[in-house]
């Protein structure tokens, strides 16, 4: 297909692109442009995601030829435009393997030690498709009992046993279901009842997964353990795992080492330069300097000294949300930016600081302004279903970032549980007082008086159980197709062409408009998203 003076040629048909007249095109029947919308504004008016509608366009394509694959910085490409939040309650290393193998990428938040912060970026990096790099292992010592309290306590029953009980120690032996079920006295140790390394089937340090495969049908075992060279426990590899991981053609990954690729968060204090050396040693590819106004004399100071001292890491800086505070981040050499200000599910800043800015007029200022100078937005925040998720990439956006959306999913840190007979996962913005009593004082020490008052700036509370994100994101990545599919856009290329060319047309729903566009009207209804 080929476009040349808003005309579009289809094979042997030449369509114009509307098939309307000018004067029906610009009278509003078609919609209206992003520039009449957000520009000529004489309302004054910012929009957010639900207050727009986009129109259809033409179909010349199938669902399947709709092309999501974005760039998320300057030097970062993924195959999906889904970013997850650095929160405490979404992002830790599951999360971002996930995120990475499903084409998207997961950003490791700060609130814990940097030391800690780097072990699970390392975590991510480190990851092989099917091996499990972090298996718990018991000692030779334990006890009966101790293998029935952590087996319950974990939901899996085969254990590596190592000499001194940890991963990494000699094996010494494992201990599945099979060398439990007849044993009755619980203070037996573990060293009595384990199959012991002799007769085991390992493979070296170093295996590829076909091997391994090979070797687990063979043994017609359900678990083989990896061990070096002297012996010592580096993976295990489950059957299970084999038979769900296949190998995901989406996955994100560094062009170096082919690992999955990670980002991390930092804040904008002293300590946080020691913190980004511990973050770039343990691998990182992106890091994210994480504050609600990004346009502060201390941001601009951390993305100069990254840029110098480290790179070949890609920094996205924010948030923000218009174009002079994009432009000081660009101006300090940022590779990313990110956009949003107070629009968080959590966020409580635009009630308490008064500041920030409406999420859909917000992405379409910052990401034209960006575009100049070729970096990327990710609109964070805000985003509730597939529908906003669309929006945010036709009014320019590169990625979005989610927190709710992701959080109550297996892979978000905490445990679920119940409330009223509901299943929930704990969510909380990173500004409220229980994150902050976390995070400790870092954040309070630089106020000098030391009565200072914790003002928070996000609340704490609960989602529902998403379940997994292995079925959640093809979801939400089959819903975004549909959407640039209505909307004529056969890629994210081709929504920002049409956007800044106004082929991408819009209108402003009405609150009667927003309440239609729900369901409405039923006694009672069920709503299952897949
Ligand atoms: N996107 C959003 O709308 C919002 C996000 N949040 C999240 O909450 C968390 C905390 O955000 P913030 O409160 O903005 O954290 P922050 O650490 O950037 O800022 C907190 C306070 O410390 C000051 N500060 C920062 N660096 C300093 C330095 N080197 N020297 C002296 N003072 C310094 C700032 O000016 C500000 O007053 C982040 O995870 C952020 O993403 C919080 C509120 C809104
Ligand atoms: O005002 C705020 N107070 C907070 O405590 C807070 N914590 C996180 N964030 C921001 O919200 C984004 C996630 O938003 P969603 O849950 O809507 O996806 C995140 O990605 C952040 O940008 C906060 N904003
Ligand atoms: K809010």
């Amino acid at each position: 297909m080929s476009t040349a003076n808003g005309y579009v040629s289809n094979g042997e048909k030449r369509l114009k692109l509307t098939d309307v007249d000018e004067e029906t095109l610009n009278s509003g029947a078609e919609g209206y442009t992003a520039t009449q919308v957000f520009v000529k504004n004489p309302a004054c008016v910012a929009y957010t995601y639900d207050d727009t509608i986009v129109m259809p366009g033409h179909i010349s394509f199938s669902l399947g030829d709709v092309d999501i694959s974005t760039k998320l910085t300057r030097n970062i490409e993924l195959q999906v435009p889904f970013v997850s939040s650095p929160m405490d309650t979404v992002t830790e290393h599951k999360m971002a393997i996930t995120m990475a193998l499903q084409g998207g990428i997961g950003i490791i938040h700060s609130n814990m030690k940097a030391e800690d912060q780097a072990t699970e970026v390392r975590r991510v990096k480190k990851f092989k498709n099917g091996f499990i790099l972090d298996p718990v292992c018991l000692s030779p010592e334990s006890t009966l009992e101790e293998v029935y309290r952590t087996k319950q306590s974990l939901g899996f029953s085969s254990f590596p046993v190592t000499d001194n009980g940890k991963m990494g120690g000699r094996l010494v032996g494992i201990i599945s279901n099979r060398d439990t079920s007849f044993i009755e006295d619980p203070s037996v140790k573990v060293k009595e009842f384990m199959t012991s390394r002799d007769r085991l089937a390992c493979a070296k340090d170093g295996v590829s997964l076909e091997e391994a495969n090979k070797m687990l049908k063979e043994s017609k075992k359900g678990k083989l353990p990896v061990v070096n060279e002297k012996d010592e426990l580096v993976a295990l590899i489950a059957r299970t795992d084999l038979q769900k991981n296949r190998d995901n053609p989406r996955a994100s990954k560094d062009s170096v080492n082919k690992q999955l690729l990670c980002g991390a968060s930092i804040g904008t204090r002293p300590d946080d330069k020691i913190r980004a050396k511990l973050l770039v040693d343990a691998g990182v590819d992106v890091i994210v300097v994480d504050s609600s106004q990004g346009d502060s004399t201390y941001q601009i100071e951390m993305v100069q000294h990254l840029k110098s001292t480290h790179p070949e890491v890609d920094v996205i800086g924010g948030n923000v949300v218009t174009p002079s505070q994009a432009h000081h981040l660009i101006e300090a050499g940022v590779d990313g930016l990110r956009v949003g200000m107070g629009i968080g599910s959590i966020c409580t800043t635009q009630e308490v600081c008064a500041v920030g800015r409406a999420q859909a007029s917000a992405v379409y200022h910052v990401s034209k302004y960006a575009r100049k100078f070729g970096i990327p937005i990710v609109a964070d925040g805000g985003i509730k279903s597939t529908g906003h998720i669309t929006k945010a990439l036709c009014l320019g956006a590169g990625c979005v970032m989610m927190g709710s959306m992701l959080a109550g999913t297996d892979e978000a840190p905490g445990e679920y549980f119940y409330q009223d007979g509901v299943r929930l996962k704990r969510y909380r913005g990173m500004g409220s007082i229980e994150a902050m009593n976390q995070g400790g004082e870092k954040r309070y020490v630089w106020d000098t008086a030391k009565t200072a008052v914790k003002v928070a700036q996000g609340v704490s509370g609960a989602v529902t159980d998403k379940g997994t994100l292995q079925r959640y994101i093809p979801y939400l990545m089959q819903g975004v197709r549909h959407g640039l599919q209505d909307a004529g856009v056969k890629s994210l290329d081709d929504a920002r062409e049409k956007l800044y060319s106004n082929r991408l047309r819009f209108e402003i729903r009405s609150p009667a408009a927003q309440k239609e566009g729900g369901v409405h009207g039923l006694h009672s209804y069920q709503k299952r998203l897949y």
